[in-house]
């Protein structure tokens, strides 16, 4: 059975995540993404599942910049799974016993408002995942009352429902990806994405415009843009960049091999199926029969055939 490293223990979404993504996996729990991206980059597992962004708190900063440096990984799938809070106490505790109150801080920023309202004037620790929290709390003389995770950690921890459906918001997604070694990419379905990361040269103005018409000027539409610090500085920034399509579609290799010219480096971090399965809108123009009906008239020009 392949394994598959995750952000844990049982019971996180990223678990619920790798059910769908790898049905057949076994998963090997890790702390922390970056210790989940490490198993994976060890070889200990096959690969990872870890969050990618979330539909209102955005990018998962440990996960980008986790991908960004260090030994490289391949993106080859995408989740979308809806996500759903609940508050979770020994049985017997009711909302106004609740004073401390223990989750993971995505999870927080995104049941803001029913703290706020219903849980005034308690203190919201932050732990490693929403599921890690569901188990201190259910450990024996634990100083919290309470955890926001989902309901699964619930009963795999012995804890009860003290409230369902407490996330602000009822649509909220987060977006999952399945890491591995580098090595063969997902064969083009029409309806995919890439991503990558890029480094800038140097900075001048404009920089990033340069950057952004590589995409622009093939017809290739961006789905995300992060710009996270290097670390080398206030001001020193680099580039995550999600777009439309395969970089084996010429529009889209072009443009990578463009932004190539222009950046210290590039990191390719996968091509692979969308989750949303929405097919690619092609400009006029910027189709492979076009690139490739381009290529050939440039060629007989310079060969003296035109
Ligand atoms: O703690 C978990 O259950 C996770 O899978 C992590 C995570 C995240 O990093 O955003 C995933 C989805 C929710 O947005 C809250 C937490």
């Amino acid at each position: 059975m392949p394994k598959l490293a995750y952000l844990g223990p049982q019971g996180t979404f990223c678990e619920a995540a790798l059910r769908i993504l790898a049905p057949d996996a076994e998963g090997v729990p890790c702390a922390n993404v970056g210790a989940a991206l490490d198993v994976a980059r060890r070889g200990e597992a096959g690969g990872a599942v870890v969050p990618l962004e979330n539909s209102v708190e955005g990018a998962i900063t440990q996960t980008l910049d986790e991908l960004a440096w260090g030994q490289p990984l391949l993106i080859t799938g995408e989740l979308l799974l809806p996500v759903e809070f609940y508050l979770l106490a020994r049985p017997g505790t009711e909302m106004r016993h609740i004073k401390r109150v223990i989750t993971h801080p995505a999870a927080h920023t995104q049941c803001r408002g029913f703290v706020e309202r219903e849980l005034p004037g308690a203190v919201v620790v932050a732990s490693s995942s929403t599921a890690a929290a569901a188990q201190e709390v259910a450990s024996p003389g634990s100083p919290y009352d309470a955890a926001i995770s989902p309901a699964i950690a619930g009963e795999y921890y012995g804890l009860v429902q003290v409230a369902a459906g407490i996330g602000d918001r009822s649509d909220t997604v987060t977006r999952f990806v399945k890491v591995g070694p580098p090595g063969e990419l997902p064969e083009p379905t029409g309806a995919d994405r890439t991503s990558l990361v890029a480094y800038l040269r140097d900075d001048h103005p404009g920089a990033l415009l340069e950057m952004l018409s590589e995409f622009a000027v093939r017809g290739v539409n961006l789905t995300r843009i992060e710009s996270r610090p290097t670390g080398d500085g206030i001001g020193r920034y680099f580039f995550h960049f999600d777009c439309e399509g395969h970089i084996a579609d010429a529009r889209v290799g072009e443009a990578i091999s463009g932004l190539h010219r222009l950046s210290d480096d590039v990191r390719f971090l996968g091509s692979y199926p969308r989750a949303d399965q929405v097919a690619t809108q092609i400009k006029p123009g910027t189709s492979d029969g076009d690139f490739s009906e381009a290529a050939s008239w440039l060629s007989r020009i310079r060969e003296g055939r035109a």
